[in-house]
């Protein structure tokens, strides 16, 4: 298949019936946000090596792909309406491949909803890179920022953490891990958290989605708070693959408190929320508080600060070393 005869068989499928997309037919869609809401806009891109392996199975690629933006979407409290996929394709990529690619897509378009309203197809001599823009929609001015969280709030996570990164130190550095296909299921397959960020419109005084890693990304939350946070690092959540991983190997701690890709939700909760409430939609952990200051304190079991050497994943972006 070329360029046209993949967006007509592969891609238009994903529009779903969406007049806005126009049947991918046309230089760009036409929406209008609907009547009571605000759009929610964001952009995350995966590269093959980089955000995925390449020899991850392409339908697991695609659902990564929807799931990496609508944990985005979910950590804003939006629910998704349209997509716009990038796709820089190399020679390597076959009809087969891109078929199962797609599928995982539709797939998730089916699971969490929205529609492919366009989008771009190039080749490259470069590993694949996939690129998604996703648009959600909240009830005007319910959208939960960054900004937003007050002294004393609760520091709260969804789910667990931990499980994707262990799966990548085991990949890249042979990090001896606990029940391997649970972790790679994790790191394949997010769980955006879609049903608890609605949940928590008008309720959370701030939140954020972990990729970057828990420290990280609690990091983003106080400094767009202008606020510190302290966590205790035997509170935060673990799965029984972790927790076993870590009962065996306590030297992989740092990697599940920063090593990121789990897309669970971190947010700052007032101290009289119905913790109860939100259980009902998806597990919830206290793991610290709010405080004035700036930072992220980690304590251990004993109450002492752990020292971290990073607290999440950076892109080593514009280096300018001329290998290009
Ligand atoms: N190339 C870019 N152009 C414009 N805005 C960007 C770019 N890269 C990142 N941003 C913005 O910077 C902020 C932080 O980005 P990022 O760390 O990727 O967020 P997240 O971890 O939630 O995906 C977001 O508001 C994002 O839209
Ligand atoms: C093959 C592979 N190596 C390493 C990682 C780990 N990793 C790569 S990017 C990243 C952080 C999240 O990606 P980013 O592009 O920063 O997403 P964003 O924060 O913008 O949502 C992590 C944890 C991975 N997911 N796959
Ligand atoms: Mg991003
Ligand atoms: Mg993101
Ligand atoms: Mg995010």
């Amino acid at each position: 298949m070329d360029e046209f005869e993949t967006i007509a068989r592969l891609f238009a499928p994903l529009t779903r019936g969406e007049p806005g997309a126009l049947g991918l037919g046309d230089d760009a869609a036409l929406l209008a946000p609907r009547p009571g809401f605000d759009l929610v806009l964001t952009k995350d891109a995966i590269v093959g090596g980089v955000h995925f392996f390449p020899d991850d199975p392409p339908a697991a690629i695609g659902a990564k792909l929807m799931r990496v933006n609508l944990s985005d979407l979910a950590a804003k409290g939006a629910s998704p309406r349209a997509f716009l996929l990038a796709a820089a394709l190399p020679p390597a990529v076959d009809d087969a491949w891109l078929t199962a690619f797609a599928a995982g897509i539709g797939a998730d378009l089916d699971r969490f909803g929205g529609a492919l309203v366009g989008g771009d197809t190039v080749s490259t001599s470069g590993p694949a890179v996939f690129s998604l823009t996703a648009i959600g929609e909240v009830p005007a001015g319910g959208m939960i920022r960054r900004a937003g969280a007050l002294p004393g709030d609760l520091v709260c996570v969804s789910g667990t953490i931990g499980d994707a990164a262990l799966y990548v130190a085991h990949r890249l550095h042979r990090a001896e891990v606990a029940q391997i296909d649970q972790l790679e299921d994790r790191y394949r397959y997010p769980r955006p958290r879609l049903a608890l960020g609605a949940a928590l419109r008008g309720l959370a005084h701030a939140g954020c989605d972990v990729s970057d890693g828990l420290v990280a990304d609690l990091g983003h939350i106080c400094a767009q708070s202008g606020l510190g946070a302290v966590i205790e690092a035997g509170a935060v959540p673990l799965s029984p693959a972790a927790r076993e991983t870590l009962a065996r190997r306590p030297a992989l701690l740092p990697t599940v408190l920063t090593g990121g890709d789990d897309y669970e939700l971190v947010f700052a909760l007032p101290p009289e929320a119905d913790l109860a409430a939100l259980e009902a939609v998806c597990p919830v952990s206290v793991i610290g508080r709010f405080e004035q200051g700036q930072g992220v304190r980690v304590l251990d079991r004993a109450g002492s600060p752990l020292k971290l050497d990073r607290t999440g994943w950076r892109h080593p972006v514009g280096r300018g070393d001329g290998s290009r």
